[in-house]
């Protein structure tokens, strides 16, 4: 465990696995913290560094007043791997995990060996969506919003079959900060990520739950095929689809790996 530091604001990572192994770096989602890659630790850290980190405004990093930008968030993950000593990663990350993948291998294409970009999109309209939910995050706190979060990231099966692992996410969702998820929510309200990926050189994953209402499969087959070397796969679930097939998740993406 250990902290970064950039322009003032403070950034949790961990490192697990053998030293002198790839590293693989892990993002989360808003409304998350690395504590979400728990159902992979065991299986990627037996062949790789495996790098996880809080984005600012969530678990322990520190929450500066917002908005956020996904030029913040990409540089922020920059500053962490500087302090881990890692100057190039596999990525994999879920979400707003992936929209930063998708930031750093566009703009720092030199860190980034592979790409697996996980429940994502280029683009995520419409802004009044986004500015609903931080005007509620302000004025009602985070918990109002977690009962409909928990709907739109799990399936109703899922919810109604596995209420532990709902609770294991639904937690860390309500430690989330109003400044990091208004922050962060901000951040996707600006995103436009449909031109710039057309030049990302890294081979690319896209993964994607056929359930996801939110970055749909259809989102995720736009970004196969804009980005130019990437393939996709579809499992069985919806958003946080790590945590919903994770036996499914873990196989694909230490199989893309290598
Ligand atoms: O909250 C959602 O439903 C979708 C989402 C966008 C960015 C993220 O991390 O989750």
């Amino acid at each position: 465990m250990a902290f970064a530091e950039r322009d003032g604001v403070k950034l949790f990572y961990t490192l697990d696995g053998p030293e002198s192994a790839p590293v693989l770096m892990l993002s989360n989602s808003l409304g998350t913290t690395h504590k979400m890659w728990e159902p992979q630790l065991a299986a990627f850290s037996k062949k790789f560094r495996v790098l996880r980190y809080d984005r600012r405004g969530h678990g322990q990093s520190s929450s500066p007043p917002g908005p956020y930008s996904l030029d913040d968030l990409g540089n922020d993950a920059l500053a962490i791997m500087d302090a881990a000593g890692a100057s190039k990663v596999h990525w994999c990350g879920l979400s707003m995990g992936g929209m930063t993948g998708l930031w750093l291998a566009t703009n720092h294409p030199d860190c980034i060996v592979k790409l697996v970009v996980c429940s994502a999109a280029t683009f995520m309209p419409p802004p009044e969506l986004w500015n609903g939910r931080i005007k509620t995050a302000q004025d009602k706190g985070i918990e109002v919003l977690a009962a409909p979060t928990m709907q739109r990231w799990f399936t109703a099966d899922f919810i109604k079959g596995q209420q532990d692992k709902v609770a294991f996410i639904r937690e860390q969702f309500l430690q989330t900060t109003v400044e990091g998820f208004s922050g962060c929510a901000a951040a996707m309200r600006d995103m436009d990520q449909r031109e710039t990926v057309k030049t990302i050189k890294a081979k690319t994953l896209v993964i994607v739950g056929a359930d996801d209402q939110g970055t749909t499969p259809a989102e995720a087959g736009i970004i196969v095929n804009r980005v130019p070397d990437a393939r996709g796969v579809i499992l069985k679930g919806s958003h946080i689809i790590n945590v919903e097939a994770p036996e499914a998740f873990t196989k694909e993406v230490l199989e893309f790996l290598g």
